[in-house]
């Protein structure tokens, strides 16, 4: 049962990757009951990060630790094969992709060789990132089922929790998360853990729904769950993304600097809005998780 965080990438005002923050901010999760980083996922602002800088942040990310994996997706075949030979200096978890996206009616078996082509490259166990909302393909089961033999997981950004288990009845070695934050209870407790881009400024909330679960007290850990729910409504109303970097600013108490266009930073009255719609729910949390 593992709580994977898709990490946001810091930004300094100037748009460059502010690599200290990254540090800082890793650590902080680490030390609080993350138990791996998803780096340059949906929340890490990937497919909005070129080579270098995915890179970049896989070298700031493992001074702090190793328990990551490594998204290195892109349109450029050329930059995914760089990325994954690269990996090869860092004993990391894994390496994962979403398939390529944007352009319509990719035939499967293209996308099944964009990942065979990466295995051919990879040093590490490979795991799959499928969100359909995003890409425009869902890569199910049954497509994931004719290259099992490559994959070591996936990564379900999927609001259909039946979805996600299917990969397990046709694959049950495969580690499978579901990537939903309105699912993190469900997740833990029938997969084998939850990727929720949440969990960056609710690390201890997260830990709590963990040891509830675990010690089979339901009813406080679906509570936890509710809140985060509130939290997420909430911070989709100003865009999630960009809402994510306020919000550990205010949970957790550090600057992790900004979002980069097209996320683009708050407005400052959207800020003041924001932090302020989340204070009774803020209350909330503390006094059950802290
Ligand atoms: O950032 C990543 O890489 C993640 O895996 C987190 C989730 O994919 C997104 O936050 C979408 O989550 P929902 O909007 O709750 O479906």
């Amino acid at each position: 049962m593992e709580i994977v965080t898709p990490i946001l990438t810091p930004f300094t005002k100037e748009g460059e990757v502010d690599v200290e923050k990254l540090k800082n901010h890793a650590k902080y999760l680490i030390e609080n009951g993350i138990d791996i980083l998803f780096v340059n996922g949906t929340t890490g602002l990937g497919p909005a990060l070129s080579k270098e800088e995915k890179l970049k942040n896989l070298k700031a990310i493992y001074d702090v630790t190793n328990k990551i994996i490594f998204q290195v997706g892109s349109l450029n075949i050329n930059d995914v094969i760089d990325l994954v030979k690269a990996s090869k200096d860092y004993d990391i978890i894994g390496i994962a992709s979403y398939p390529p996206y944007y352009f319509p009616r990719i035939p499967e078996k293209m996308i099944l060789k964009y990942f065979l082509t990466i295995s051919k490259y990879s040093p590490h166990p490979l795991y799959l990132y499928n969100y359909p909302l995003a890409t425009g393909y869902d890569i199910s089961a049954k497509t994931l089922y004719q290259i099992k033999d490559i994959m070591t997981g996936l990564k379900d950004t999927n609001q259909d929790l039946a979805h996600s288990l299917e990969y397990k009845i046709l694959m049950p070695n495969l580690k499978v998360y579901n990537g939903s934050d309105s699912l993190v209870y469900y997740s833990l407790l029938s997969l084998d853990g939850s990727v929720t881009a949440v969990s960056n400024y609710l690390p201890h909330l997260m830990r709590k729904m963990k040891e509830y679960i675990s010690k089979k007290e339901l009813d406080k850990a679906i509570e936890l769950q509710k809140l985060v729910n509130k939290v997420l409504d909430i911070s989709r109303k100003y865009g999630q993304l960009s809402s994510i970097y306020y919000l550990v600013k205010e949970f957790l108490g550090y600057d992790v600097g900004y979002p980069r266009g097209p996320i683009f930073p708050l407005e400052d009255d959207e800020v003041k809005a924001l932090l302020n719609e989340v204070q009774p729910i803020k209350k909330e949390i503390e006094r059950l998780v802290l």
